[in-house]
């Protein structure tokens, strides 16, 4: 599909695990702002596929990517590139909500203070403040700023990782089922959460709940057996999908 000014372009992007290739030559253009979310059955690709837009790959022994994908015009693989730099423009919340062991705020200041983003004490709790304001989980722990991060709920905990996530003003951010650990009030308030940071960010959403790729995203991209098979606007793939394997995953025919 066109996408107008894309983030990112993904060209014959090849990922192999050893002799094993996972993902067969991926062409796709994603959006800058709004949410693209992957779809498709158990081990076709899709958490492999969003590794490769912050080089989360690169941890993985034996996991080798090929292809081209750039961001900004920029190819992300170039060696000049520093991976720990790019995170920090590409952020991941994942299924689990992972806090660190450290408390609230030093979970939100943790990337701020790494990177020497601001030069004094108040500077930061504005910076914390700001940043928890628009995960919204600001009024739920603004008392409570020194306990532990992972006292917190679930979904309080996955939102306390989005926090982190913005503190380091990221560009995009790539959730790998981040709700599927969650009940459906927090879930209900993730998806909130998202419809809001989409005007803001370049959203991308592995998820395995087709009800949720259709409330949350804007636009869908269905992969079957490591290949993108059909890409378009939510609406249009789950009303009217052009490949019967699209078809046949969104009716629950196969998955
Ligand atoms: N670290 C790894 N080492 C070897 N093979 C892997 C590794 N990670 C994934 N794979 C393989 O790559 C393929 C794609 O896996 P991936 O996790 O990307 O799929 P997925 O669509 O995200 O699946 P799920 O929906 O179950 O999370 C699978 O065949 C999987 O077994």
């Amino acid at each position: 599909m066109d996408i107008q000014n894309p983030k990112f372009i993904c060209r014959d992007v090849r990922v192999h695990y050893g002799d094993f290739e996972a993902l067969h030559g991926i062409d796709i253009d994603i959006a800058d702002r709004g949410v693209t979310a992957f779809i498709g059955p158990s081990g076709c690709g899709k958490s492999t596929f969003l590794r490769t837009f912050n080089r989360m790959n690169d941890t993985i022994d034996g996991a080798r990517v090929s292809g081209t994908v750039t961001m900004d015009g920029q190819d992300i693989y170039d060696k000049g590139l520093d991976p720990v730099l790019l995170r920090a423009r590409v952020g991941m919340v994942f299924q689990k909500p992972n806090p660190f062991p450290k408390s609230i705020y030093d979970n939100v200041a943790y990337g701020p203070k790494i990177h020497g983003m601001t030069t004094s004490k108040a500077e930061m709790d504005a910076l914390v403040e700001r940043s928890l304001r628009r995960a919204g989980l600001w009024d739920e722990v603004k008392d409570r700023l020194k306990i532990a991060g992972t006292g917190l709920s679930g979904g309080q905990q996955q939102r306390l990782v989005i926090a982190r996530a913005i503190a380091v003003n990221p560009e995009v951010i790539l959730m790998d089922e981040p709700a599927s650990a969650l009940d459906p009030i927090a879930t209900a308030k993730l998806e909130a959460l998202i419809q809001e940071l989409k005007e803001r960010y370049c959203i991308i959403i592995v998820t395995h709940s087709m009800a949720q790729a259709a409330r949350v995203s804007d636009k869908t991209a269905f992969f079957y057996m490591g290949e993108l098979i059909e890409y378009d606007a939510t609406e249009k793939i789950f009303t009217n999908p052009g490949d019967s394997r699209t078809q046949d995953y969104i009716t629950g025919r196969t998955g």
